[in-house]
């Protein structure tokens, strides 16, 4: 029966018997959560992302630690700086009572981030569904997995293709960039020290170096806050692409994309000039990052609560 899945695959149906207002409940937190608070869209789609790289799109990354998990909170990616599980946590509380036991946390980490796409401006799409929640987490998965922002062009294009993403989803997806923020130790290195050599990178606009430093000094300050896209930090369009060209990507693996490489240096003029080129694209790699292989079948559970397992054997 279709109840579990059907061999293994999503499809954007999955609930419209078992919980036909799973989506509407979803949205209308989310859109909620944006009015309060700008940040939350950007913040929703990195968790999507930070789930998916780790044993795929599994909601591994909303478990706390407990006697038998080593929670992925503890990261280095996600340490002081994945946000937004309170809402996550909002959002399945909202359907254990609507649907009891029904809608995996993993499809509403995936449903919240195409939401947050489009509340913030971006392009649309149907959601594939029917993930089913992970029992175990991750450290080591979340740690090596996935791309820091100091990695070479090289080793970020190496982690997607792990995932089984290619050249063209790596470019649109960092089109993610263009909503959120960074903190301050996740790019100051750019600032005053790019290969060890005291100088600041040179592929970073001089001007705006040095505004950045101002807020980002050597040693101090490593929580502050910046935005990834300095133009329009609340809208999803294509303007973090032009800031690339211009020589303004906030974090060395953005700026790489326009430096290091001719397709993808290609893919950042064809989204700088083309917004709905981006559009498109970025929809089609949110569904293919949303397929890294989810639990289906009788595979994991649906959790009660997304920071916990049901049950502890
Ligand atoms: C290509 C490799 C990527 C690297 C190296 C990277 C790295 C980072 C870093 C360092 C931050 C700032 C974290 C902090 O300082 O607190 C960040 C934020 C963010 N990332 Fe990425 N990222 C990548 C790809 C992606 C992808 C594929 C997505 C989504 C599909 C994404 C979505 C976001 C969003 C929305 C934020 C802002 C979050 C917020 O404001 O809470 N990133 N990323
Ligand atoms: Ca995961
Ligand atoms: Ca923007």
């Amino acid at each position: 029966s279709k109840a579990y899945g059907s061999g293994g695959y999503l499809f954007p149906q999955f609930y419209d018997h078992s919980c036909p207002k799973a989506q509407e409940i979803v949205q209308t937190i989310v859109a909620k959560a944006f009015a309060q608070d700008p940040r939350m869209p950007a913040s929703l789609l990195r968790l999507h992302f930070h789930d998916c790289f780790v044993k795929g799109c599994d909601a591994s990354i909303l478990l706390d630690n407990s006697g038998t998990i080593i929670s992925e909170k503890r990261s280095n990616p996600n340490r002081n700086s994945a946000r937004g599980f309170e809402l996550i946590e909002e959002i399945k509380h909202a359907l254990e009572q609507e649907c009891p036991e029904t809608v995996s946390c993993a499809d509403i980490l995936a449903l919240a981030a195409r939401d947050s796409t489009v509340i913030t401006g971006g392009p649309s799409w149907d959601v594939p569904l029917g993930r089913r929640d992970a029992r175990g987490a991750s450290l080591s998965g979340s740690n090596n997995d996935i791309p820091a922002p100091n990695n070479t062009f090289q080793t970020i294009l190496t982690k997607f293709k792990r995932q089984g993403l290619n050249l063209v989803d790596l470019v649109s997806l960092s089109g993610s960039h263009t909503i959120g923020n960074s903190r301050c130790t996740s790019f100051r290195q750019r600032l005053y020290n790019q290969s060890g050599n005291g100088k600041p990178d040179l592929t970073l606009n001089q001007y705006y170096a040095s505004m950045l430093r101002k807020q980002c000094p050597r040693s101090g300050g490593d929580q502050n806050l910046f935005f990834l896209d300095f133009a329009t930090p609340f809208k999803f369009d294509n303007h973090y692409f032009k800031n690339l060209i211009t020589y303004k990507g906030l974090l060395s693996s953005d700026e790489v994309l326009f430096t290091k490489n001719k397709d993808s240096r290609e893919l950042v003029k064809l989204y700088a000039e083309n917004q709905e080129a981006f559009f498109e694209q970025f929809a089609k790699s949110m569904v293919k990052m949303g397929n890294i292989s989810p639990l289906t079948g009788a595979r994991g559970e649906i959790r009660r609560i997304c920071r916990r397992v049901n049950h502890v054997y």
